[in-house]
C-alpha cells in the first residue's frame, strides 16, 4: 500500500488565498494588516525564517516590519520594543522568533507580548484560552497540522492519535487541538518505555520530537496517517524530518514530507492569524 502524500505547499497556497482576499477587503476599508518580527542575533536559520516569513507576508499584501536587535541586547531593551508594538495601531501581530539568546528569560518576553497581538499563540492567555476551547490564536504549527488534516478529508473524530513530543509549542497544543475534535490522544516524549508499541496502536501519529529519521516502520501500524513536524538539517544542512520518509511512505496511508509539509502551513496560519488580529480591531471600533 504505498500512501498519499500530503502536499503542504499546495494546502498552504489554497488557504492563502482566501487569506489574501480577507487582506483586500481589509485595505478597502483603509486597513492594513500589519506583523512585526523581532530577530535577535544573527542565527543563520533564524534569519532565514524570518526572510521566509516576511517574503510571504509581502505576497498577500500584508505589512511586515523586521526589528533586528543584536545578540547582546539587554532583556530590558527587548521587552521595551514589545511594549511600543504592543501600543502601535499599524502593527496587528507580533512575533518574538526562537530560540532567544541565553541571558534573556523566554516566558517574560512571551508573555509581555499583547494577547490581542499574539499570532504564535504562545502567551499564558493564549494557551489558557486554548485549553478551555475559547475563541484564540492557535499555535500556527499545530493549528496548520489540524488543517492539513481536514483538506486531507482526515476525520480525527474517534481516531486514536499519538503525538511523540511533549514542547510548549508543538507537542502539548497538538494533543488539545486533536482532543477538541474528538480524538483519543495519547501523549509519548523520550522517557516513554517501549514507544513503539504504543505508536503501533496510532491511527495518526505526530512526530515532534526534534530526531532526524527518529520514526521508522516499527512504529508505525499499516495504514496510519503519519504526521511529520520535524524540521532538522543534515550535516550538508539539508532538511530531514522525524520520520524515516522512505521507510514509512510504503506502509502509511498518509504522509507529509519534509519540506514540503507542515513548514508551509505553520507561515500560513501565521499570516491567517494575523488578519484575524487586524480584522478583530476593525470589530472593537464599532
Ligand atoms: N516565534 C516563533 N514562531 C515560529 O513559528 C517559529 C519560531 N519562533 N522559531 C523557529 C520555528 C521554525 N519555524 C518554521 C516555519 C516554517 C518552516 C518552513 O516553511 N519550512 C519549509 C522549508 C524551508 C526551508 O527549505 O528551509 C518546508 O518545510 O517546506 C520551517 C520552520 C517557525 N518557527
Amino acid at each position: 500500500m504505498a500512501s498519499s502524500i500530503i502536499n503542504g505547499k499546495e494546502i498552504g497556497q489554497e488557504i492563502r488565498k482566501s487569506v489574501a482576499e480577507r487582506v483586500a477587503q481589509l485595505k478597502e476599508k483603509g486597513v492594513t494588516p500589519g506583523l512585526a518580527v523581532i530577530l535577535v542575533g544573527d542565527n543563520p536559520a533564524s534569519q532565514t525564517y524570518v526572510r521566509n516569513k516576511q517574503k510571504s507576508c509581502e505576497a498577500i499584501g500584508i505589512f511586515s516590519e523586521l526589528v533586528k536587535l543584536p545578540q547582546e541586547v539587554s532583556e530590558q531593551e527587548l521587552l521595551e520594543q514589545i511594549r511600543s508594538l504592543n501600543n502601535r495601531n499599524d502593527i496587528h501581530g507580533i512575533l518574538v522568533q526562537l530560540p532567544l539568546p541565553k541571558h534573556i528569560d523566554e516566558d517574560k518576553v512571551i508573555a509581555t507580548i499583547s494577547p490581542e497581538k499574539d499570532v504564535d499563540g504562545f502567551s499564558p492567555v493564549s494557551v489558557g484560552k486554548m485549553m478551555l476551547g475559547q475563541d484564540t490564536y492557535l499555535p500556527c504549527t499545530p493549528f496548520g497540522v489540524m488543517k492539513l488534516l481536514e483538506y486531507s478529508g482526515i476525520d480525527v473524530a474517534g481516531k486514536h492519535a499519538v503525538v511523540v513530543g511533549r514542547s510548549h509549542i508543538v507537542g502539548k497544543p497538538m494533543g488539545q487541538l486533536l482532543l477538541q475534535k474528538d480524538a483519543t490522544v495519547t501523549y509519548t516524549h523520550s522517557k516513554t518505555p517501549d514507544l513503539p508499541s504504543i505508536t503501533k496502536q496510532a491511527d495518526i501519529i505526530v512526530a515532534a520530537v526534534g530526531r532526524p529519521n527518529f520514526i521508522t516502520k516499527e512504529h508505525v501500524k499499516p495504514g496510519a496517517v503519519v504526521i511529520d513536524v520535524g524540521i532538522n538539517r543534515d550535516e550538508n544542512n539539508k532538511l530531514i524530518g522525524d520520520v524515516n520518509f522512505a521507510e514509512v511512505e510504503p506502509i502509511a496511508s498518509h504522509i507529509t514530507p519534509v519540506p514540503g509539509g507542515v513548514g508551509p502551513m505553520t507561515i500560513t496560519m501565521l499570516l491567517y492569524n494575523t488578519v484575524q488580529s487586524a480584522e478583530n480591531t476593525l470589530l472593537q471600533d464599532k
